[in-house]
């Protein structure tokens, strides 16, 4: 069945301007929901803790800064965009004691209520606001008048008005003016969590570092491997992303069309898709959500490993050395923040 798809013709602004927002977490997505709902004409306030290194650049930016608990006490609209391992803390400390009747609480992921980390009480709305993007690409084509395309779910409509409630915000934030598809707490949790695991960040990761392996190992100049699995990676997305795979094979030589039919399904073989199929199976169930939220409270010690495996892979020295060259390139990822 196809997605329904709302616009800002579909959603009315009034409803989050008239309301009190709290945006708990000033980081990738706090900043952008935060600073682009200011910018709509909406009052909005930043929950952080007392010795958060977010706070003072959210007042440099102009915005009225609290703990966590006083903007959830103050607010009646709490969207909580702290990083997921802290969601469950932060939610029984500063959030529950201020969570009367009526109030709406808001995720922009929905691990915590998928897995039940966080059950909240039965008379508040609970929804979702999820950008399909980073969020400093969130807050720049805000600014400049667009938008990112956003998945919109109500978990629980104890207002019956939680749904048009979270379509404002999502216009608060330019989401309708790309697009807001509606979904559910489930899929957009168990889509996400296996986009980033086995496509996006994962599978794309893994398949460069591999190539850029496989070719200096080889012999090859790691410069001229780099520009080859990494680099002109980019060059690819971003044709996939103007006109699909079509719109890419249409643009590439014959050559490398050729190479890409009878090649790229040897790389991504059969074996391939069972192991994505076995890391869905660990999204749908769980066990991916429990061993991550049980690795931060251990500390994080794969975590940090895998981290500093990654930072000291021969790709990120290549890497620095050739964007460096490359000015247009180079640029800090906190430039809208
Ligand atoms: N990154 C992205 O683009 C996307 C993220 N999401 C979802 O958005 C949510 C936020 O993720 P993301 O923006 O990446 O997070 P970040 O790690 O970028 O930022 C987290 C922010 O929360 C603050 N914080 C940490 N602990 C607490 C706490 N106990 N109370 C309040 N604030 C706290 C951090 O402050 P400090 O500076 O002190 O660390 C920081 O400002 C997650 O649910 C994520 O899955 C969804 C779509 C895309
Ligand atoms: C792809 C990673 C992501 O899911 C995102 C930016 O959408 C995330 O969790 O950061
Ligand atoms: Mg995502
Ligand atoms: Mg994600």
């Amino acid at each position: 069945m196809p997605a329904e798809v709302y616009y800002d013709d579909d959603a009315d602004l009034s409803l989050i301007q008239g309301r009190k927002v709290a945006v708990l977490g000033y980081g990738s997505q706090g900043h952008a929901h935060a600073l682009s709902l200011r910018d709509s004409g909406v009052d909005v306030r930043v929950g952080l803790p007392e010795g958060s290194k977010s706070r003072a650049k959210a007042e440099e930016q102009g915005l009225r800064v609290l703990t966590p608990a006083e903007a959830s006490a103050e607010a009646d609209v709490i969207m909580i965009l702290a990083p997921d391992t802290a969601q469950r803390t932060l939610y029984a400390e500063s959030v529950a004691p201020h969570l009367t009747a009526g109030k709406a609480l808001f995720f922009g992921h929905g691990l915590n209520i998928r897995y039940g980390f966080i059950t909240p009480p039965a008379d508040v709305d609970v929804a979702m606001v999820a950008p399909k993007g980073p969020g400093h690409l969130v807050r720049r084509q805000f600014v400049d008048g667009k938008g990112v395309p956003c998945l919109v779910a109500v978990e629980q409509d104890a207002t019956g008005n939680a749904f048009a409630l979270a379509l404002a915000y999502a216009a608060g934030i330019g989401g309708t003016r790309a697009g807001v598809i509606k979904t559910t707490f489930k899929e957009e949790t168990e889509t996400d969590l296996f986009g980033e695991q086995a496509v996006l960040c994962g599978g794309a990761s893994a398949l460069v570092q591999t190539g850029f392996e496989v070719l200096t190992e080889a012999g090859y100049a790691p410069e001229v491997a780099y520009f080859e699995c990494l680099h002109e990676l980019k060059l690819i997305v971003d044709l996939m992303y103007e006109g699909g795979i079509a719109r890419m094979r249409y643009s590439v030589s014959d050559t490398a069309e050729y190479g890409d039919y009878s090649r790229g399904p040897r790389v991504v073989d059969a074996r391939v898709k069972e192991e994505m199929k076995r890391i869905l199976a660990e999204v749908q169930s769980g066990e991916f959500a429990r061993e991550w939220i049980a690795e931060d409270d251990a500390g994080r010690p794969n975590f940090t490993k895998y981290r500093e495996q990654g930072a000291s892979h021969p790709i990120e020295e290549t890497g620095k050395k050739l964007r460096s060259m490359m000015s247009w390139v180079d640029r800090p990822i906190t430039e809208t923040a």
